[in-house]
């Protein structure tokens, strides 16, 4: 059976409830230890485990030293902007998912226990961080699994369109080989016609110094190297094993050193591939600290056939986190299982601030059949506008942008939100967000 068949399970892991592991996680008492983490092992190691599946950690007050290695979070705090003002809000903030006044309503309540809300607030809201940065695929894993070639025009209108929305990082296109990826053949064509575009970044793909040297030509000022934590995938994709890819990616790496071109690093099969099925967070780990220690600015953490759940997500974070800092983690989920809002929600509540997405929630590798597209871009500035984390998108903009794509492509869009607010106003421009 085929992994995109039957999802990751909680079976694979011990037997704690998922709000335990995520109360565990928040906490800071369980740390990944990071020379152990193979399948059926103790995925989380705390100063009091003394089980695989349980820590011995009574519930503790939520101050600032139960999050160490959150950067940057909210603070629910007396002063803070969200839990004070957003509670007390009133109805009008409930507009497009904004944080509604029901928490305050029910301090109010006699019925309700304010501190009891407040702590669970806290406990689930405090390590989120307050900015969070997109990193916008659509252009470059939205449409290399496009039947039909899209036109070069189409791609350079759409990322002129992206980067209008206040979009920092737009990946803009791939130099792979042609013959893998016929539809971003157009690479050279784009970047010339896009590397001007001022106050963004645009990395491009290049599995190799072929296409690191096309990249530089094209006008290209900062790269993604690719591997994989499964080497059946690692061996479809880019035709190589892991270690192979590592020793290209080497070569990649000192030559962008050379010229001061960040790269960036991903890992793809993160929670499984559709060969192997499950992958141990160990691999996902030690792929993840050969891309760091070779010099890649930040680790893009690919589900690449969006098996993973909160319950298989987690683990496979821990893991990652004890060998890179959770500041260079960037997670990217695709939404086969529907599964990426709430991967995003706890890899965010973990205390990670960038997240890959595609706008229109386009998307899918050649190499991984079945795997649907990347969560939609629309669909997690909506969460974030919800929790009051700053993003810098608009999302009229952006909606606008994914009907362009989704019109060109024929049909719609697969972002529940765009969807949505298509339905209540005909001209999303006039929304005010
Ligand atoms: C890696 C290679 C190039 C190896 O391809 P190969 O066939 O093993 O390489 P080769 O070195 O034997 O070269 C074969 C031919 O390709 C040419 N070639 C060689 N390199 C390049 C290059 N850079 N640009 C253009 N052409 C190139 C090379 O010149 C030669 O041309 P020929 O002599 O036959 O005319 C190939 O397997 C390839 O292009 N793979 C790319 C596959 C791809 O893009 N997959 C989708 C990426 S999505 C992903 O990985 C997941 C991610 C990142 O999105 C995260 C997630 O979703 O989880």
């Amino acid at each position: 059976m085929s992994s995109l068949e039957e999802p990751l399970g909680l079976d694979k892991l011990p037997s704690m409830n998922t709000i335990d592991r995520i109360q565990r996680f928040s906490s800071g008492s369980c740390r990944p230890r990071v020379d152990n983490l193979g399948m059926g092992n103790c995925w989380i190691e705390g100063r009091s485990c003394r089980t695989s599946n349980s820590c011995n950690e009574d519930d503790e007050e939520y101050t600032a030293e139960t999050f160490p290695w959150k950067i940057q979070t909210r603070d629910l705090s007396q002063d803070d902007s969200f839990s004070q003002k957003s509670l007390t809000k009133g109805r009008k903030s409930m507009k497009f998912g904004m944080i509604d006044d029901s928490i305050s309503d029910c301090q109010s309540s006699p019925k309700c226990h304010t501190k009891d809300m407040q702590g669970l607030a806290y406990k689930f809201l405090n390590s989120i961080p307050k900015f969070v940065k997109i990193v916008e695929v659509g252009p470059r894993d939205g449409l290399q699994n496009e039947k039909n070639i899209v036109p070069t025009s189409v791609k350079i209108e759409l990322i002129h369109r992206l980067a209008s929305t206040g979009l920092s990082v737009i990946e803009a296109t791939s130099f792979v080989s042609p013959k893998w990826v016929p539809q971003l053949a157009d690479a050279n064509d784009v970047m010339q016609a896009v590397h001007n575009l001022r106050g963004i970044r645009l990395p491009v793909l290049t599995p190799n110094l072929k296409g690191f040297e096309a990249a530089m030509a094209s006008g290209a000022r900062e790269v993604a190297i690719f591997a994989s934590a499964s080497e059946s995938f690692s061996k479809s994709n880019i035709n190589c094993s892991i270690e192979e890819s590592l020793i290209r990616f080497r070569a990649v790496t000192r030559a962008a050193k050379q010229l001061s071109i960040p790269v960036r690093g991903y890992v793809s099969c993160v929670a499984g591939c559709p060969v192997e099925g499950p992958i141990p967070p160990s691999k996902v780990a030690y792929v993840a600290k050969e891309l760091y220690d070779m010099g890649c600015f930040e680790i893009s953490l690919g589900d690449t056939i969006g098996v993973g759940t909160p319950g298989t997500v987690v683990p496979m974070l821990l893991a990652v986190m004890g060998v890179v800092p959770i500041d260079k983690i960037a997670v990217h989920f695709h939404d086969t299982y529907g599964q990426s809002l709430p991967n995003i929600l706890v890899s965010l509540q973990m205390g990670i601030s960038t997240v890959d997405s595609s706008v229109a929630g386009l998307g899918g590798c050649p190499y991984a059949k079945g795997a649907s597209g990347n969560v939609a871009t629309e669909d997690v500035v909506y969460m974030l506008n919800g929790l009051g984390v700053k993003t810098n998108v608009d999302l009229g903009k952006l909606m606008l942008a994914g009907d362009f794509i989704s019109n060109h492509l024929g049909r719609p869009s697969t972002s529940k939100t765009a969807i949505a607010l298509n339905r209540v106003t005909s001209n999303a421009s006039k929304i005010s967000y």
